[in-house]
Formats: C-alpha cells, sequence, structure tokens
C-alpha cells in the first residue's frame, strides 16, 4: 500500500468510527471514499446494520460487490451521516469537490444528512479554495451561453480563468451519472466562496457546481503524524 493509500485508510476508519448501528449513511464517491466502503463492507459482514445510499454509480458498484446494503433517498427519510472525500477544504471547512465528477448527487446526498464527514489527508488543506480547478455540472444545451454567464458571474467577483470542459479517455467530453457535461473552472484563489456558489447558482445552464458551503460538519485529516478532526462549531 502506498503512504498516500495508508491516509485515506486511516481517515476512512477513522470516520467509521462516528457509525452506528442502524444508521443510515451517504457514501461518498473517490479513491478516499472507496476506502471508507471497503472498511465499512467489513463491519457489514461482522452484523452491522446500515443502509447507505452511493453518490455514484461507481461507489454502487463497488458497495454492492462488497455487499453493503444500499437505499434511495425516495426510501429513507434523510440520512444520519454522509461520509465523502474533497479536492480542497479550506479554514471554515468549506470545500471543492468534483474531482471525480460526482457533484450533483454529492451535494444532494450531503444536503439531506444530518452530519457530512469529509475524510481527507493533508494536502487538501487551502489557505484559499480554486488552485484545485472548481467543477461546474452543466447542461449539454447552450453551453455557450452558460459559459458567457459563468465567465462574466467570476468577472463580477474579480475572477478570471480558462473553463476547460472536462474529457473521458476517449476524447469526448465526460458525461456525468446525471448526463451532464463538466466545466473545470481555473479561478486559483476564490476570495469569496460563497458570493461565487450563490452567483454559479443562479445561472440557468449550471446545474451544480463544486462548492459545498456551510455542509461539511466535520473534516477528519489524515497526515504523517497522525489524524486530525476538526469540527464545525455551529454543528
Ligand atoms: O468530489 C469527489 C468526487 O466527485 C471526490 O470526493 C474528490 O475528488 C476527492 O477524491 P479523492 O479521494 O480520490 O482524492
Amino acid at each position: 500500500m502506498t503512504t498516500a493509500d495508508a491516509l485515506k485508510r486511516e481517515a476512512a476508519a477513522a470516520a467509521l468510527e462516528m457509525v452506528a448501528n442502524g444508521m443510515r449513511l451517504g457514501l461518498g464517491t473517490g479513491s478516499t471514499a472507496s476506502w471508507f466502503v471497503r472498511l465499512l463492507a467489513e463491519r457489514v459482514a461482522a452484523g452491522l446494520e446500515v443502509v447507505g445510499v452511493p453518490t455514484s454509480e461507481a461507489t454502487a458498484a463497488l458497495a454492492r460487490e462488497l455487499g453493503v446494503p444500499l437505499t434511495t433517498l425516495d426510501d429513507v427519510d434523510g440520512l444520519d451521516l454522509t461520509v465523502d472525500g474533497a479536492d480542497e477544504f479550506d479554514g471554515e471547512l468549506n470545500l471543492v469537490k468534483g474531482g471525480g465528477g460526482a457533484l450533483l448527487r454529492e451535494k444532494i446526498v450531503a444536503a439531506d444528512s444530518a452530519r457530512m464527514v469529509v475524510i481527507t489527508d493533508e494536502s487538501k488543506r487551502v489557505e484559499w479554495l480554486g488552485a484545485f480547478p472548481l467543477p461546474i455540472e452543466v447542461v449539454t444545451f447552450g453551453t455557450g451561453a452558460t459559459l458567457r454567464a459563468i465567465r462574466a458571474a467570476a468577472a463580477g467577483l474579480d475572477l478570471s480563468g480558462s473553463l476547460a470542459f472536462r474529457m473521458d479517455s476517449n476524447g469526448n467530453r465526460r458525461v456525468t451519472d446525471q448526463g451532464n457535461w463538466i466545466v473545470d473552472a481555473s479561478f486559483r484563489q476564490i476570495s469569496a466562496p460563497k458570493a461565487l456558489a450563490s452567483a454559479l447558482s443562479a445561472i440557468p445552464g449550471v446545474v451544480e457546481h463544486g462548492l459545498f458551503i456551510d455542509l461539511a460538519s466535520t473534516v477528519i485529516i489524515a497526515g504523517r503524524t497522525g489524524v486530525e478532526r476538526i469540527d464545525r462549531p455551529s454543528l
């Protein structure tokens, strides 16, 4: 196992300690979140009773393969806890997510959860969000208009940068689980993430963006010197 994998596993193991019998769980997407699913599966095999709502087809496939019982948000009355990774987090526990392309389902699931626990390593901690290109999920109709509106919204906040459609391994625009495209915005330093989140959400062709504001209740950071846990004071 690489050092990076070991840290991801450690963060996932720390999150697993917050899981109790009977919980309804949101299951995140990405390499760190997949460690959580693997460790959760071991506990399920040992008798833990939980149900999970996956945030992507990839996570659903992994959970099914490992025997983690799944459900949908239509069949439960909200979730107790979501455990997911992130591409960046700042001092206020605001996040950039969507590096794996699952931001839309991830945000729906996180927003329907009493708590969202983010599992990360030190490399994801930033002073300013934005070094990781911000994923923006857009409908496939009228993207010229949507991109113009994104540029205008960004300019209103003194932000500029390239907007690039995410591509798949065949050189086609990457299609999300919901049938949309993703634009990666290189804003570099987002000094007003809440304002940018609101401005992007107001654009008709934007389905969702990867700024997760006031959603994470806890961030667990695995580092070489141990595991750190930061809780949002108000939650
Ligand atoms: O937001 C995500 C997927 O849409 C992931 O949680 C994020 O990209 C982090 O992934 P990883 O744990 O592989 O670094």
